[in-house]
């Protein structure tokens, strides 16, 4: 995670929360909706992403590993629009979204698209758990009151919660939170959804029930899903592809199996073995 007393960058707010509709070219499973090229990053003279090249097709869950600090977060901002790179392009559903240091005019056309899930960065705390999770789709969709709570009791369903958290303060359980805020973002049905490491505050058992929602979510919507994650046995039942983070650049980008069964990067192999148990 992003340390929070560096600043400099975008904070999630409503301007970026995540939303439903456009990349309808993109929106079929196995397209590539996220492309991303040549992206660089330094803080303070630091180099953290070193040329990555990076793809996210519908459809699919690419699960993202590596060591703390090896830029994996820093990635996923990069595709969300919270830090922008040195150099390199994004594109999202084809359109190129940043490009010469810079958000292009597209970038607007496509960033509802884009849902975005935080270990920490969770609820509005002046806000009730309904009010959380309608404020988005009413300002942005104008979505009725009515239908606001009909969508946000079905989106708390799919995280595993009842509907009488919706009353409820913030004032929560970690994993209800995180809980809380995956649902926030599905009331929008993104279709990118960047999750970092978001299973992290939760137990197994709850773990679980997260990854069964996100199976769905790119099983029946086509979702294309990107998980930063520390917990390899969750990586291994999740993925689709696994992209392993060293250093800033992606040293492995293979199917689960090879990365993790039929292994040949002595990096990935050292990392897996370090944090298995
Ligand atoms: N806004 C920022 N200002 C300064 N340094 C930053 C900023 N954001 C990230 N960094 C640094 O960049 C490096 C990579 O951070 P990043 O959060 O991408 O790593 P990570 O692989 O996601 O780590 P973790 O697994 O611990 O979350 C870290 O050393 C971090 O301190």
């Amino acid at each position: 995670m992003r340390p929070a007393h560096l600043a400099q960058e975008k904070a999630p707010t409503m301007e970026n929360a995540p939303t439903i509709d456009n990349v309808e070219q993109a929106s079929r499973r196995g397209e590539v909706l996220v492309s991303a090229r040549g992206l660089e990053k330094s803080f303070y003279g630091r180099t953290i992403l070193k040329h990555v090249d990076f793809e996210m097709k519908t459809g699919d869950i690419t699960v993202i590993i590596g060591k703390s600090g090896s830029g994996k977060s820093t990635l996923l901002r990069a595709i969300a629009g919270l830090t922008d790179p040195d150099a390199g392009e994004i594109a999202i559903g084809g359109k190129t979204v940043f490009a010469d240091g810079a958000r292009t005019k597209e970038w607007n056309t496509v960033k509802s698209d884009v849902g975005m899930v935080f270990q920490t960065y969770t609820l509005w705390p002046h806000m009730n758990v309904l009010e959380n999770l309608t404020l988005a789709p009413r300002k942005r969709l104008g979505m009725k009151a009515g239908e606001a709570r009909d969508r946000a009791e079905i989106a708390l369903e799919e995280v595993g919660m009842k509907h009488h958290i919706l009353s409820r303060s913030t004032q929560l359980s970690g994993g209800e939170r995180q809980r809380v805020a995956i649902a926030r973002a599905l009331m929008m049905k993104p279709k990118l959804l960047l999750c970092d490491e978001i299973t992290s505050a939760l137990d197994p058992p709850v773990a679980a029930e997260v990854l069964e929602v996100l199976r769905r979510l790119k099983e029946e919507d086509g979702i294309a899903l990107a998980l930063v994650t520390h917990d390899m046995a969750f990586a291994s039942k999740a993925a689709d592809r696994v992209v392993f983070f060293h250093e800033g650049e992606i040293a492995v980008n293979s199917s689960p199996a090879d990365a993790f069964d039929h292994c040949t990067n002595e990096d990935l192999k050292r990392f897996v073995d370090a944090v298995r148990f």
